[in-house]
């Protein structure tokens, strides 16, 4: 198991314990409380989501004041930004892209007061979090991801983005 710091301060790159290959395929540990309590993990999941999306759909970016998120993608390959939204922070505002996907296999720790939002780069990907809290949409605060107050950089220019992620009106 690996875990690297990122350039945000309390974001953490993971490459899981087990990735196992054989003539069948492949075999990962996605969680394991023990190793990853050991590795310094230890929030409490108590949630698990997943989101399924097609090629050049972006979903956020969203986040809220409470939840930390561990995110994997199951399937295909996509690119997912984050972005420092904590006012009291010397990094407010501050962001960083990475590519997850099911060859690479990576992770990221998410804490609160984090906006993330992905783009689907193959025909499908599968986006998987566990949370650390229930599903609270008016808890959650919305960027749009072409901001251009936050100068932030995307792998295609054209997403497909719902209401939410493209009108300003749902900004918060
Ligand atoms: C997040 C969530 C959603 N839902 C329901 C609510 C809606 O009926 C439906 C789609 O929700 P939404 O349009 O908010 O989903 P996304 O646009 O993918 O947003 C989510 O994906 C971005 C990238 C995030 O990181 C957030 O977790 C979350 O904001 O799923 C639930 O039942 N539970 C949940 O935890």
């Amino acid at each position: 198991m690996k875990v690297e710091e990122t350039k945000l301060d309390g974001v953490l790159k993971i490459t899981p314990p087990t990735i196992f290959e054989d003539f069948r395929g492949e075999y990962i540990e996605t969680y394991n409380e023990r190793l990853y309590h050991e590795a310094g993990i230890d929030q409490p999941f108590i949630q698990d989501d997943i989101s399924v999306s097609s090629q050049h759909v972006l979903r956020g970016i969203h986040g809220d004041a409470e939840t930390w998120k561990l995110i994997s993608c199951l399937h295909g390959k996509f690119y997912i930004l984050v972005i420092n939204w904590d006012k009291d922070s010397p990094q407010f505002g501050q962001w960083e892209g990475h590519t997850l996907s099911a060859k690479n296999r990576h992770q990221l720790l998410i804490p609160p007061k984090h906006g993330n939002g992905h783009v689907v780069l193959t025909d499908e990907a599968i986006f998987h979090y566990k949370q650390t809290s229930e599903y609270n949409r008016a808890g959650q605060f919305t960027l749009l991801w072409n901001d251009p107050k936050l100068d932030l950089y995307w792998p295609i220019n054209n997403p497909i983005v719902s209401p939410r992620d493209s009108d300003a009106q749902y900004l918060t």
